[in-house]
């Protein structure tokens, strides 16, 4: 699991001081990505003590580990409404929540499940927060759309690059069987109305700019947690 940038105990420090929110009934979203996964750990020692929650997967990987550490289930396409989501990012800024996801290529369901949460924790190290949002965006698109968005996403700036997977020829392909087009803009002084933008090309599934969403920041140090509380 990748695990670049910050330490294994910076990200679970921050993921198991957001799992401690979690409570007895709650429905919770599961993150994609290696500091979300020290959440998920950490929510599986809550149900063996005895809390009754259910866990809705944004991954197949979160599924898998969710099943491992004993949470139970329900699936995405059951829900309506959920009571917090726990999830990784990219980049942050710990001001607005703003984040840059999809490093997994998990963001299409990440972004669902986020949107329909009453709450969502960001969980970080310190070497994903940042004043200014300036990664590249991951974009999920339909295949066949690949080249037309690539062309657009030029026209408004962007340059993209297919994502190519490691261990198999060819482009990574997401749980929804579409293709990711990393795009950078340089330095993003309007996540929501590129966010906007993003999603009014043709073939765009999903992008990985997530605005107006993050209720809160957990960021873990060697030694503690620093916890942002976001006005959305
Ligand atoms: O958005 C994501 C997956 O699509 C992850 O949450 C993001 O890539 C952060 O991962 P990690 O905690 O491993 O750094």
């Amino acid at each position: 699991m990748k695990t670049e940038g910050g330490t294994t105990e910076q990200k679970r420090r921050a993921g198991e001081a957001a799992a401690a929110h979690v409570e007895d009934g709650m429905v919770v979203g599961l993150g994609t990505g290696s500091t979300a996964a020290h959440a998920i750990r950490a929510l599986g020692s809550t149900v063996d003590g005895g809390c009754e929650i259910h866990g809705v997967a944004t991954s197949f990987a979160s599924k898998m580990l969710a099943r491992e550490v004993g949470i139970p289930l329900r699936s995405l396409d059951t829900v309506e409404e959920l009571d917090l989501t726990i999830d990784g990012a990219d980049q942050v800024v710990t001001e607005t929540g703003a984040c840059i996801k999809g490093g997994g290529a998990a963001h299409a369901r990440e972004k669902i499940v986020a949107s329909i949460s009453s709450e969502l924790f960001i969980v970080a190290d310190p070497s994903k927060v940042t004043e200014t949002l300036d990664r590249s965006v991951p974009i999920e698109v339909l295949p066949a759309a690949r080249t037309s968005v690539t062309a657009a996403l030029t026209k408004h700036g962007g340059t993209a690059t297919l994502r190519e997977a490691t261990k198999k020829d060819g482009p990574v392909v997401t749980d929804n069987g579409n293709f990711v087009l990393d795009c950078s803009f340089g330095a993003i002084g309007g996540p929501r109305s590129l966010g906007e933008t993003l999603s009014s090309i043709p073939g765009v599934v999903e992008h990985g700019l997530f605005t107006g969403l993050a209720t809160a920041v957990y960021v873990g140090t060697a030694k503690d947690v620093t916890c942002y509380e976001i006005d959305r």
